[in-house]
């Protein structure tokens, strides 16, 4: 299916990244780091296993510290940041997770709204009941809202990961490999997926995968971790028209369709 446009403000960067380095003692991952990440947007993040992808989005998640170099994430500067402005960033910043689990013992209702009263306490039953509900018929599984975990397969179990982060209303999604473990047909569904999200909720998005179909499908540009820097960007046919080894390599090894 093909993208539907998006409506990207390349004057308003909702995360701006500059000179970021971070070391586990001697294991230099992320070298001097600039990104942009633009009001609308989808951004995809390459790179081989152990680059850094993770703790890239970590970082701007507040999950980790950056050594040296700035990070601003809707205008807040994490290196001063204090525990108050970090809750309510999290808030705005929707992280799903790898394997973003969700609780077996509750059904999908009681999953969905777990993070919306303890994050809105003083929300009214009806319209806790209305938020789940529409957020589940914007994923599309409405009907699955008195459903167990154990009863959906691997894709429902991802869209339902999605709705929970999504019911928060996040300006910025963060999805750390999204279609990872799902057979090929799946992982397209949750690629449209991550494609109405931005239309429908306006998000900001950075994606991190491996899969190449994801990445053609989604971004509206694709970055490279090559050696802890961003050394290549653009559309998916930009980056990958070069004659560097490490870039033809990756192509040759992740790409299957
Ligand atoms: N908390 C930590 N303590 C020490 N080293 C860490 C920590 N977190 C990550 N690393 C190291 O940082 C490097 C980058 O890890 P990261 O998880 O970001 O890779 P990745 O690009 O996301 O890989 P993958 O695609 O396999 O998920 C690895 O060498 C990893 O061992």
């Amino acid at each position: 299916m093909e993208k539907p446009k998006s409506h990207i403000d390349h004057n308003n960067a909702v995360i701006a990244i500059r000179g970021l380095k971070k070391s586990f003692e001697d294991n230099h991952v992320l070298r001097g780091v600039d990104l942009d990440l633009f009001q609308g947007e989808n951004l995809v993040v390459l790179g081989r296993s152990g680059t850094g992808k993770s703790v890239l989005i970590k970082i701007i998640s507040g999950l980790l510290t950056a050594d040296t170099g700035s990070v601003k994430v809707l205008g807040k500067d994490l290196n001063n940041i204090d525990s108050k402005e970090l809750r309510d960033l999290r808030v705005d910043v929707g992280f799903s997770f790898q394997g973003s689990a969700l609780y077996d013992s509750m059904t999908v209702r009681q999953n969905i709204e777990f993070p919306l009263v303890r994050n809105s306490p003083k929300l009214t039953r009806a319209e806790i009941n209305r938020q789940v509900e529409e957020v589940l018929d914007n994923v599309g599984l409405l009907q699955t809202i008195n459903q167990m975990p154990s009863e959906l397969s691997g894709g429902q179990r991802k869209r339902i990961g999605i709705a929970r982060t999504l019911v928060l209303k996040p300006k910025i999604m963060l999805y750390d490999e999204p279609t990872a473990g799902l057979d090929p047909i799946t992982c397209l569904d949750i690629n449209e997926l991550i494609n109405e999200v931005q239309q429908i909720y306006n998000t900001s998005s950075i994606i991190i995968t491996h899969d190449l179909t994801c990445a053609k499908t989604t971004g509206d540009r694709i970055v490279m971790l090559l050696d802890g820097r961003f050394e290549r960007q653009g559309s998916f046919e930009e980056v990958f028209d070069t004659n560097d080894e490490r870039v033809k390599a990756f192509y040759d090894y992740n790409f299957t369709d």
